[in-house]
């Protein structure tokens, strides 16, 4: 479903992807993990065009993102992020924020309540999107995500933000929710218990490039974060 074929990039004079080669599967949860530095989020940045690679390809379902326009791209493609972006009002303006694009009449009010339920805050729908915590706040840019109705979603730590109740609550939530909409998963995380919950395989990135694509299990975990 996700092909990435010698992807390199390089921002200013650095190169930060060194040819990543990685195919992830139609419902698969593939995990990234690697040190600080390493290139984790400008991967996952590429896939959806928020930054353009320097060479190589990257496919979906067999398509090179550069014949997708953006727009295009990004209904399919749905990224989270570590620290959720409220816009200014409520939470039901934000959960359908990205539906005043969409081309389809869709009903924004039953949808907001649909996607609300799905992820546990239709009775925050009213409130200002500011004001709630972080964790609610997360819900919300999950629901906005999803609203779209994306096939694959991109996860840069979307739990690293949160306490250690609330970041498992939202790993539930994510994992129930990929399942439920049958998703396909590029999850990068510092956290290597989450990985070996989460992951169906587990990608390691060093310096640019991946050095292991293995099971959570077959992954030498102590040695990742060794620079
Ligand atoms: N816009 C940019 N301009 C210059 N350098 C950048 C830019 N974006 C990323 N980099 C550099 O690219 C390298 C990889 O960054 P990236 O954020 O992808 O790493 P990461 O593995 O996600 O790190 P972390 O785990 O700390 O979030 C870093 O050295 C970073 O400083």
């Amino acid at each position: 479903m996700i092909e990435l074929l010698n992807v390199r990039k390089n921002i200013g004079r650095k190169e930060i992807l060194k040819g990543v080669n990685l195919t992830v599967e139609k419902k698969e949860v593939m995990v990234i993990v690697g040190p600080s530095g390493s290139g984790k989020s400008t991967l996952l940045r590429c896939v959806n065009r928020l930054t353009e690679i320097t060479s190589g390809d990257i496919r979906i379902n067999k398509v090179s993102i550069k014949d997708l326009d953006p727009i295009s791209l990004r209904r399919i493609v749905g990224m989270v992020f570590q620290s959720p972006v409220m816009f200014e009002g409520s939470v039901r303006e934000n959960i359908t924020y990205g539906l005043r694009f969409s081309e389809n009449d869709i009903n924004t009010w039953e949808t907001a309540e649909e996607l609300a339920r799905e992820v546990g805050i239709e009775h925050l729908l009213e409130e200002d999107a500011n004001k709630l915590s972080g964790g609610e706040q997360q819900r919300v840019a999950i629901a906005r995500t999803l609203a779209l109705k994306p096939e694959i979603l991109l996860l840069d730590e979307p739990t690293a933000s949160l306490d250690p109740e609330s970041a498992k609550k939202i790993e539930n939530l994510v994992l129930n929710l990929v399942r439920s909409r049958e998703l396909t998963v590029l999850w990068v995380t510092h956290d290597a218990e989450q990985a070996k919950r989460v992951g169906d395989r587990v990608a390691v990135l060093k310096d640019g490039r991946i050095v292991a694509i293995e099971e959570p299990k077959k992954i030498v975990w102590g040695e990742i974060y060794v620079r």
